[in-house]
């Protein structure tokens, strides 16, 4: 197998003496379409976080590929929970995709051409072409959903981050997400995402991480789905109420 893109390594978060994320150890390959599963306040996106160098870690690492460059953080596109953006901000939803532009742009140079392209096709790909002029506060949850995934779209990076993207979607925009999500996997990216629907999770991704405050298990659907995985993940937490000794 090739070298992963990203990897932790005993990666743990504490907010004050509360341990979010407990030594976790994860791999992320080029082509992996992975999501991460666990219940309420298990670390879930403060694992995200970490990734992205929005959450310092406590102790351990995360390391990118040297392939990603000196700036790998310009090759990871980050996709937040919806309920965390700000959509009273005056802007249309092409503008927001444009703004996945921005990293790759620049913030002093004119988007061109290929930049309009590139948004133009994110918007028609995730189904909301039609809404390139409605002002984002005026789209509803899905419809937001899919702006959001049009920017990581157009972002075009390397690693693709996704906080609950299925979260308050009809049935029809989560499969249609799934499928731009693992057509950007077999297009050679990786593309990790948290997310509640296990079946959805199971039906698409090439592997699940079950976490619980570290990380409980991982391989593929099949590997990871035993009652005692799921048990573990769901029913206690394996750090139970303990604090850091620290
Ligand atoms: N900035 C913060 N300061 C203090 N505690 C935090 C902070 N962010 C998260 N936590 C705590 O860390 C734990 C893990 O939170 P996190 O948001 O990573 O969980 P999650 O698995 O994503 O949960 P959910 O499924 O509810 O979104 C929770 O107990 C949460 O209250």
């Amino acid at each position: 197998m090739t070298d992963p893109l990203l990897h932790t390594h005993d990666l743990t978060v504490q907010y004050g003496t509360h341990v979010a994320l407990h030594s976790a150890n994860i791999a992320l390959h080029a082509g992996d379409f992975v999501a991460v599963i666990g219940p309420n306040g298990a670390g879930k996106s403060t694992l995200l976080k970490s990734l992205v160098g929005l959450t310092t870690p406590t102790s351990g690492q995360v390391r990118f590929a040297p392939s990603l460059g000196p700036r790998p953080q310009d090759a990871l596109a980050y996709v937040p929970q919806q309920q965390t953006l700000d959509w009273t901000f005056p802007v249309t939803a092409w503008d927001t995709v444009m703004m996945g532009r921005t990293g790759r742009v620049g913030w002093l140079r004119w988007p061109g051409h290929r930049d309009r392209e590139i948004v133009r096709d994110a918007l028609d790909r995730a189904g909301v072409l039609d809404l390139a002029g409605r002002h984002i506060g005026a789209l509803s949850g899905g419809q937001r959903q899919r702006v959001l995934l049009a920017r990581m779209l157009a972002r075009q990076a390397d690693l693709l981050l996704l906080d609950e993207p299925l979260t308050g979607v009809d049935a029809g925009t989560g499969e249609r997400l799934m499928a731009l999500m693992q057509a950007e996997a077999r297009a050679g990216r990786a593309v990790l995402m948290v997310t509640h629907d296990l079946d959805a999770a199971a039906a698409w991704c090439d592997r699940l991480i079950l976490v619980n405050r570290t990380v409980i298990a991982q391989g593929t659907p099949a590997q990871v789905y035993t009652p005692e995985n799921v048990q573990a993940t769901f029913t206690h937490s394996m750090l139970g109420h303990t604090h850091a000794s620290a």
